[in-house]
């Protein structure tokens, strides 16, 4: 496969012919049919299974494979045995396909059939069936490969044809043209799909989508850039399972018309068709509510298959109608896909039993009929003018129908609306009631105001009334008075003159009480004040003093704290210190005492080995001399064997040749002897033979003596090569024998005087080792002592030092403490006494307040106490001209009343 077919990574798949003609007008005339027995018969949908690979997700889950496949047997078998679930079961379909078959296996049992009986005129439906992840997308991505195959016989039987082909997509219910071409655009193919089209059936009950684009094409790469492009404007989504799943199905149709003739020169056009249907996961299938799949009933799987009605319908021709169908189901081998496996498993060998009646598309065209395809398309385009109309006239039927169920909503939707406009009319009314309400109550209040005003006015000319009565009573009492009035005047200016002086006395008293009172409020405004802005300033004062002594004790709380702890601390930390550093010299003591104990021991045990090492080294060297010995006697031995058997050899050698030179000898003789005897002998025999014969053997003989003596030539040749050759080996032998026994005269020779020297080394080697061991143990005598030395001496200078270091420490800890309390007093006792001086500057102006307050408040009575003084001689003064006047008064009235007598 080039590139380009490669690159066809893409979910377009399922491949499924859709256009409008191949469920409606592309049916050949029943007349012009040639159809099989078995396609009158019907023949079965045909089902593949395919089971892929685990995947490296699955492998990491370490998921267990229940799927087995026999190929041989067309069969698949799922297993599984847990302590919930038990299943065996046994499917066998028309091909299986392992997780280890190839591309190309499938493509050539499956595909490359469908491909040949589709330029026979067939129509043909592929679609993989199975879970999302299973390998539908992987499996019809063999799919390039049958493009290119049809366009090499086409080509290479150089065909007449035509190919169309037409990719559409079913999602949510809505079919999208993927090829048609964009409004003001030329290309066909581009970024936005044009609206939803609508799915129509003819009067003959087949379907078609009415306005699919229909592309005629050339080649394969432009079949590839089609689908490239259609793929990319299909929706995709994600799913649980696989991220790169499509939910939605497409269908891609090849339309292949071949014109050829008959063997009686008729023409024939045949009209094949190719259809890929990419389905989706078929869980999404079943979550659309295809659970029917698991339909009872056989017969009903091709109206259960797919519940997505338009799926079904589009899918009608080719599961139980004129199209060949095979399904392709997929299925993983892992465990965790088990249900959704057998539910494919169950789909797919249902499917099995589904019967299509395939039609060949394949239509005579006699010559006396019709000359030539172009006649056959003008038939063919007025056809389609009528099919156009017809569809044209349907379209508008399900336009209005369509019209209808818009108005339908549309009127439904008026009548929520008018529901809820009555509503907020009901809402409205009641709101008006409300107000209204409202508004009665509110003129129900005015009314009783103004009935309130009116009552109020009505009071008022009453009393006005009462005060006409009051003012007329007066009157009659002024008439009354009017006798009287001569009295009054004259006791009036009395009255008057006593008033005056009352008035004068009142004026003064009252003068005095209010220049007292004013003194006073101004003295006690001024005390008020002063003493409300005193106690303010005081109590601030104090407040601060508060707060400073609080700051100032905490402050010193916390030194005092901070001291305190910083004792104890610092304390513990020595006792600690002190309690560790004992605990420490006490280890290192024991340490030092017990490494001495160790040293002398080891001291002790090295020199045991020591003496051990020497007794062994001696026995060792004893060994090897008793060796060496023992190895020079049966190197001597050897060696005296070795020159026994090189001597053996070399007389070997001397026998040997003394042989062969008999030999050589022996074989002249013999070959001499021979020579001379057949010379003779030929002789003899030209001499019995008649002369006759003479040239002819003499010839003959001369050619034989020739032969023999060259034949005896080569036999001496080759006798004394091989003499040669031995006699080399003898003196190689004898060369390397006298080297050999050189060699070993040297080797035993310098083993010799090694041994010697050897002896001597070791010998110095013992006295050496004796003296180091001897040293050792003196050295290490000598290093105990020292250590003992060291050690005492160590622990001597570590108690010393561990002693002053906690004196020290304790002493400088104490002098810190010391320290700390003395400037802790003193500043104590510096805060003490700036308090006091605090308290005592407060408490100054605090005094001088109380005596002034005392002072005020004598004032104070004294102001009281001439207030009432003046009050009493005010009301003693009262008291007498009362008296006075009542006196006067009386003594008017009686000698008015004497008078009246
Ligand atoms: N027969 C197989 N051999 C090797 N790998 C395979 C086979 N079948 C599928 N795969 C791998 O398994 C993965 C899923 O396959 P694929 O995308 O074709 O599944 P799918 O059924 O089309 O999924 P979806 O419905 O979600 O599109 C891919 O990585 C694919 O390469």
């Amino acid at each position: 496969m080039d590139n380009s077919k490669a690159n066809q990574q893409r979910r377009w798949s399922t491949p499924s012919s859709m256009s409008r003609t191949l469920w409606s007008s592309e049916r050949s005339p029943s007349k012009d049919l040639q159809s099989s027995d078995d396609d009158h018969k019907g023949v079965n949908v045909q089902v593949v299974l395919r089971c892929r690979p685990l995947t490296e997700d699955e492998m990491n889950a370490k998921t267990s494979i229940v799927i087995s496949c026999d190929e041989l047997k067309q069969e698949v078998k799922v297993a599984q045995s847990t302590a919930y679930k038990q299943v065996d079961r046994a499917f066998v379909f028309d091909k299986v396909f392992s997780p280890s078959s190839q591309q190309k296996e499938l493509y050539d049992n499956v595909v490359a059939p469908v491909v040949k009986e589709v330029l026979e005129g067939y129509s043909w439906t592929i679609f993989a069936y199975g879970q999302t992840g299973t390998g539908k997308t992987y499996t019809m991505e063999v799919i390039p490969r049958a493009v290119e195959q049809i366009f090499d016989i086409l080509e290479s039987k150089g065909s007449d044809y035509s190919m169309k082909v037409t990719f559409l997509e079913l999602y949510n219910e809505e079919i999208t043209d993927l090829l048609c071409p964009d409004e003001g655009s030329n290309s066909p193919l581009n970024d936005k799909p044009k609206r939803p089209l609508t799915l129509m059936e003819d009067a003959k009950g087949s379907v078609f989508v009415r306005g699919l684009t229909e592309m005629i094409v050339y080649s394969a790469d432009e079949i590839y850039a089609i689908l490239d492009k259609g793929s990319a404007r299909k929706h995709t989504a994600e799913t649980l399972l696989n991220k790169q799943s499509n939910r939605s199905h497409s269908i891609f149709s090849i339309t292949i018309r071949i014109k050829e003739f008959d063997s009686d020169g008729s023409e024939v056009i045949k009209c094949g068709r190719f259809n890929l249907v990419d389905l989706a996961g078929s869980e999404n299938i079943l979550r659309s509510g295809a659970r029917e799949v698991r339909a009872r009933e056989a017969g009903e799987i091709n109206k259960s298959l797919l519940t997505e009605s338009k799926l079904t319908r589009l899918l009608r021709d080719s599961l139980g109608g004129k199209t060949k169908t095979c399904i392709i189901a997929t299925v993983s081998p892992s465990a965790l896909s088990l249900e959704e496996t057998l539910s494919t498993l169950d789909y797919a060998f249902r499917a099995k039993s589904i019967k299509n009646k395939p039609e060949v598309n394949r239509k005579v065209v006699r010559s006396a009929v019709v000359k030539d395809l172009y006649d056959q398309d003008g038939e063919d385009a007025t056809k389609k003018q009528l099919m156009e109309l017809q569809e044209l006239y349907i379209y508008q039927q399900q336009f209005t129908v369509d019209l209808k169920d818009k108005l339908d909503i549309t009127q439904r939707e008026l009548a929520k609306t008018r529901k809820s406009l009555f509503n907020l009319e009901d809402q409205y009314r009641k709101a008006n009631d409300a107000n209204k309400e409202k508004e009665k109550i509110i003129f129900n209040l005015l009314c009783s105001g103004s009935e309130l005003t009116e009552r109020a006015l009505e009071l008022r000319s009453d009393l006005e009334g009462a005060g006409s009565d009051i003012s007329s009573l007066f009157a009659r009492i002024e008439h009354k008075n009017y006798l009287e009035d001569e009295n009054r005047n004259r006791t009036k200016n009395f009255h008057s003159q006593l008033a005056q002086q009352l008035e004068d006395l009142n004026k003064a008293v009252s003068a005095s009480a209010t220049d007292q009172e004013q003194n006073l409020k101004v003295i006690q405004d001024y005390t008020q004040s002063f003493l409300a802005s005193k106690a303010v300033a005081i109590d601030e004062l104090l407040k601060k003093i508060q707060n400073l002594k609080d700051l100032y004790g905490t402050g010193i709380k916390n030194l005092d704290d901070s001291a305190e702890e910083l004792y104890k601390n610092s304390q513990s930390t020595l006792s600690r210190l002190s309690y560790e550093l004992s605990t420490h010299s006490s280890c290192i003591i024991d340490l030092i005492k017990k490494s001495s104990s160790e040293a002398d021991t080891i001291s002790s045990d090295l020199k045991v080995s020591l003496n051990n090492l020497e007794s062994r080294i001696a026995a060792f060297i004893q060994l090897q001399e008793e060796n060496h010995v023992r190895t020079n006697e049966t190197s001597n031995s050897i060696s005296e064997s070795i020159s026994n058997f090189f001597k053996t050899l070399s007389i070997c050698a001397s026998k040997l040749r003394l042989m062969e030179e008999d030999s050589q000898t022996i074989t002249n003789q013999k070959l001499n002897d021979f020579t001379k005897k057949f010379e003779i002998f030929s002789l003899d025999e030209e001499r019995l033979l008649l002369e006759k014969m003479a040239e002819l053997l003499a010839s003959s003989n001369l050619r034989k003596k020739n032969l023999i003596q060259a034949a005896v030539g080569d036999i001496l040749e080759s006798a004394s090569k091989r003499t040669n050759n031995l006699n080399q080996e003898i003196s190689n032998i004898e060369n390397f024998s006298s080297d050999a026994k050189e060699k070993w005269t040297n080797f035993i020779q310098t083993r010799e005087s090694n041994f010697v020297a050897n002896s001597s080394v070791i010998t110095a080697g013992k006295l050496n080792i004796g003296e180091g061991l001897q040293s050792c143990i003196t050295k290490s005598t000598e290093a105990a002592e020292h250590w003992k030395i060291a050690e005492e001496s160590l622990l001597c200078m570590l108690k010393k030092n561990v002693d002053s270091f906690i004196k020290d420490g304790t002493e400088e800890n104490e002098r810190i403490h010391d320290r700390f309390s003395s400037i802790a007093s003193s500043v104590i006792e510096e805060t003490d006494d700036a308090t006091k001086d605090i308290m005592l500057s407060v408490e100054y102006p605090l005094r001088l307040d109380h005596e002034a307050s005392e002072k005020i408040e004598v004032l104070r009575t004294r102001c009281v106490e001439d207030m009432n003084e003046i009050n009493s001689i005010h009301s003693q003064k009262v008291v007498e001209i009362s008296k006075v006047a009542r006196k006067s008064l009386l003594q008017d009235y009686m000698s008015r009343v004497l008078m009246l007598r």
